[in-house]
């Protein structure tokens, strides 16, 4: 089985009317090869504006939102907000959401499955820490990360999802995953997944890289078996973001 090649651009809290309305010109104008999903993921603010001005091949997706239909959470976003403006993607668990806002593996899941079950698909956040990866434990720790996901999903909604590897390490860093470091980790989640969820949904999940990938390093990190796709920072930012989309043309 083929799993479609997927590209996220994950904008942080960056960008500008004007700043926004530049690079949408530079995404529209550029081609997006078939059998290629893309998605950009805007500050929230900026959500309904980006959807409005983007081409239709192009999906938007939240950075974040909570697990309930509405109410007082101040401050928070419901899925269905974001479904009733065509947002049909949301990251979950980033690990600057991990760090900065201290959201668990359990709240992580929480929003995974509330998203799923109110129409936006998520792509969900793992990664090790320097010190973990130092320490041998990168699987214990993506194992963890899972864990809760799995307990909360049925089978059927892994097919809205997308897992994205990102060794925190490699976030914003300049410090890439080797190619043979990053398909390591793909594979051991691609069989976590075989054995904790089921053979059929660890072929079909799209498990894609993030940290430092930029227009140079994609197309060889493109080339490993279990990397689907990619979670790309910093460069989303920039026209390169287009050469990472055709990282496996
Ligand atoms: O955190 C990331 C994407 O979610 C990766 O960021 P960089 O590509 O800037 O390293």
């Amino acid at each position: 089985m083929s799993r479609q090649f997927f590209v996220g651009g994950n904008w942080k809290m960056n960008g500008s009317t004007a700043a926004n309305e530049a690079l949408i010109e530079t995404l529209n104008g550029a081609e997006v090869p078939e059998g290629v999903d893309v998605v950009v993921a805007p500050p929230a603010i900026y959500l309904e504006s980006v959807r409005k001005a983007l081409s239709p091949r192009i999906a938007v997706s939240a950075q974040n939102c909570y697990h309930a239909q509405s109410g007082a959470y101040t401050g928070e976003l419901a899925p269905a907000m974001l479904a009733d403006l065509g947002i049909t993607w949301t990251l979950q668990g980033h690990s600057e959401r991990r760090e900065y806002f201290h959201e668990s593996s359990e709240f992580v899941a929480k929003k995974t499955k509330f998203a799923i079950e109110h129409g936006v698909k998520v792509i969900a956040c793992i990664g090790e820490k320097l010190a973990e990866r130092e320490d041998g434990t990168t699987f214990d720790v993506c194992a963890a990360q899972l864990a809760p996901i799995a307990e909360a999903l049925s089978a059927e909604q892994w097919a809205d999802v997308v897992i994205a590897y990102e060794p925190v390490w490699a976030i914003g860093t300049g410090k890439v995953a080797t190619p043979d470091q990053a398909q390591e980790v793909h594979a051991y989640i691609r069989a976590w997944l075989a054995e904790n969820v089921s053979a059929e949904v660890a072929e079909a999940t799209r498990i894609i890289y993030g940290g430092s990938v930029n227009g140079k390093n994609c197309n060889e990190l493109a080339g490993q078996p279990d990397i689907d796709g990619f979670l790309v920072g910093g460069a989303s930012l920039k026209p390169e973001f287009i050469d990472i989309i055709s990282a496996r043309a």
